[in-house]
């Protein structure tokens, strides 16, 4: 990554996170994320339950302090940038103020920033026009949710921040909500956002910085990552097999993990071409060969979850 300051003339990073690390009593949430996104980026940061998306997230916008590393956004300090109406964050806990019509309260918090759109674009843009005049305690838990999208759009902000914000909604809302948050990106604006949903980053985002025990264990285009998750799984017997060889197999070329159970191995492969003939050529008495498709989800959660037989061969994915 980049540390030294950018060229004369050039904007900065919209996001620029630098060995950032923070740990709550036993657990080390995240442990050394670096991460530059350029401006006009649509960034997935995918993980599974506690790999340490919403820590990142909350050191990104300045509401926890990490223990060590350091964050930049557009060059400037997460309270600077956010003050300056920089940036639109929808976290997953944020309340929306009570007792009080949507259009009400967009009107409210608009008066809070320097610059802001007015509230009926702001309505129109998260496809909540219909929702003005509706109190906010009325809401169900998808109208609520892109309520709070409403609220992160008002400063016209240029970098927007969101923890998994489809987490309430239905599949219609869900469709909705990315469609405008397309029309929005559109213009060249940066966009993070967490998701649990590989399938969700693969349609929305350009990147994918895939994160496990608080480390970024894959970034890149998200064609390159879902190559890296989204391929086949190997069955076979081998007979006599003991826990060296089961660990021999997770070291094969094209082989991501191993589990073994008896005599039948399971191998998840990125690339299963390589990965059958190191199987044949290691094991020529291999028998009941099987090379089956792995769903994406199913071997995204095979590479990220903490149960592998042999976690050494995860290593394989790691940048
Ligand atoms: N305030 C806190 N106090 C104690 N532990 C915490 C706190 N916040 C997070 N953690 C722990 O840090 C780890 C990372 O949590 P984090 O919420 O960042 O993960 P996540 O990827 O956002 O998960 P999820 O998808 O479930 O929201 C977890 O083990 C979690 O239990």
């Amino acid at each position: 990554m980049t540390r030294n300051p950018p060229p004369p003339g050039a904007s900065p990073p919209s996001v620029q996170l630098a060995g950032l690390r923070k740990r709550y009593g036993g657990v080390q949430a995240v442990d050394g994320v670096d991460l530059v996104v350029a401006p006009g980026e649509v960034v997935a940061l995918l993980g599974p339950n506690g790999a340490g998306k919403s820590t990142t997230i909350d050191m990104l916008l300045g509401l926890t302090r990490p223990d060590s590393g350091e964050v930049q956004l557009f060059g400037r300090s997460p309270r600077q940038a956010c003050t300056a109406g920089l940036v639109g964050a929808m976290l997953q806990n944020g309340g929306l103020l009570p007792e009080i019509t949507v259009g009400k309260m967009l009107a409210a918090v608009r008066a809070l920033y320097p610059r802001a759109l007015p509230t009926r674009e702001v309505l129109a843009r998260a496809g909540v026009a219909d929702l003005a005049d509706t109190r906010t305690d009325r809401l169900s838990g998808g109208q609520r949710q892109r309520v709070r999208f409403a609220l992160a759009l008002l400063p016209d902000p240029d970098l927007i921040v969101l923890d998994e914000p489809t987490a309430a909604m239905d599949v219609t809302s869900r469709r909705a909500f990315w469609a405008s948050m397309r029309a929005w990106a559109a213009g060249g604006r940066t966009v993070l956002f967490a998701t649990h949903y590989l399938e969700e980053a693969d349609a929305f985002a350009d990147r994918i910085v895939l994160l496990r025990r608080g480390r970024v264990i894959a970034d890149g285009p998200a064609t390159e990552v879902k190559a890296l998750v989204g391929g086949r799984t190997i069955r076979a017997t081998l007979r006599g097999l003991d826990a060296a060889g089961l660990a021999g197999l997770g070291r094969l070329p094209g082989v991501a993990r191993v589990e073994g159970r008896g005599d039948a191995v399971t191998l998840t492969c990125p690339d299963s071409d390589a990965a059958l003939r190191a199987l044949l050529a290691a094991h020529p008495a291999a028998e009941d060969i099987e090379v089956v498709g792995a769903g994406l989800e199913d071997a995204f959660v095979a590479l990220t979850t903490d149960d592998a037989t042999d976690p050494s061969a995860r290593q394989e994915i790691t940048r």
